[in-house]
């Protein structure tokens, strides 16, 4: 999932270009782009397109954004999409817990499989961050808004310094839970510098993709976040420790420099993440 792209649900004209092009993921966003006398209509197009065959068959993982918990819009968000195909529900303003805790016990009782993805914008849930992670099994991951974060602290986005301190907890929140980190959306359609800039520190910091709010931003995600010479590196440190192994050496030079056993249980993870069992 190394690109999502947002399409609001008010806008069906984007419903076709976004499946057919290159994100690995769909956020169908039902919150913040949906002005609220458009919600009824965005949730019934929103269901329409998900039983539809082009959806039924994409490879994409296909997420919605509700409306937070505590809207009058959440318990009809979740309603409409009761039994339909959702590999994920993005839930957006989790402070506690017991947001998250909440919101999973109205899945629980739809016919809906979906896993949670818990964005992380206010500053009560950045401080929470861990028990938000760790507060159901249907999370499977955090993803950062730096919008909703930063607006009403009168926090400067433009200096990487704040942007790298919201993502950290985040990142350290996620990887204790073990779910993974999903890095927001930049906002400034004209700067793609800004936008690569923000995904590397993302990557840097070993979250998974980022989220793209228009179609051009898709590609720098997808090479930002590629892992194909992560993989490569990865394959090559198993077989070399393993033949260390054999020859009784815990540590050896690998690339030029020592490696030993954080190092080979990092790469034997991310062959697993990747499902690859060499
Ligand atoms: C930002 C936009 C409103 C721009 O819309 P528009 O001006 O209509 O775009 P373009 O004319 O440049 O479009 C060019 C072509 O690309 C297609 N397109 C554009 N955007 C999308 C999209 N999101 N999905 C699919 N396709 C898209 C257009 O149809 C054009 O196609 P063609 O005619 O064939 O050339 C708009 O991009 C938009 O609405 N983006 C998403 C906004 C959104 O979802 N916002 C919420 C997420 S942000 C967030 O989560 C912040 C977070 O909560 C936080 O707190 O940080
Ligand atoms: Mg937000």
């Amino acid at each position: 999932m190394r690109s999502k792209l947002f399409v609001p649900c008010s806008r069906p004209e984007f419903f076709a270009k976004a499946i057919d092009g290159a994100a690995d993921a769909l956020s169908f966003d039902l919150e913040d782009s949906v002005p609220p006398a458009e919600k009824p209509a965005a949730r019934a197009r929103l269901a329409a397109f998900l039983c539809s065959d082009q959806a039924m068959a994409s490879a994409k993982r296909l997420i919605v954004r509700v409306n937070a918990l505590d809207t009058p819009f959440f318990a009809d968000d979740l309603a409409a999409l009761a039994g339909l195909r959702v590999d994920l529900i993005n839930l957006p303003k989790a402070d506690t817990p017991d947001i998250v805790r909440a919101a999973a016990a109205q899945i629980d009782a739809l016919p809906l499989a979906a896993g949670l993805l818990v964005t992380i914008e206010t500053a009560a849930a950045l401080a929470d961050a861990a028990a938000v992670a760790a507060a159901h099994p249907r999370v499977a991951g955090l993803q950062v808004g730096l919008n909703d974060l930063f607006a009403p602290l009168g926090i400067d986005r433009a200096d990487p310094r704040h942007v790298h301190a919201a993502l950290w907890p985040i990142r350290l929140a996620a990887g204790r839970a073990g779910c993974f980190a999903y890095d927001g959306a930049w906002p400034d359609l004209a700067d793609d510098t800004g936008f690569r800039i923000e995904a590397e520190l993302a990557r840097s910091l070993g979250y998974i993709g980022k989220s793209c709010i228009h179609p051009r931003q898709i590609a720098i995600a997808n090479a930002v976040f590629d892992r194909g010479a992560e993989l490569d590196r990865a394959r090559r440190l198993v077989a070399a420790a393993t033949a260390a192994e054999a020859q009784g050496k815990g540590a050896f030079v690998f690339d030029g420099a020592m490696v030993d056993a954080p190092a080979i249980n990092a790469a034997r993870a991310i062959l697993r993440r990747a499902g690859d069992t060499a």
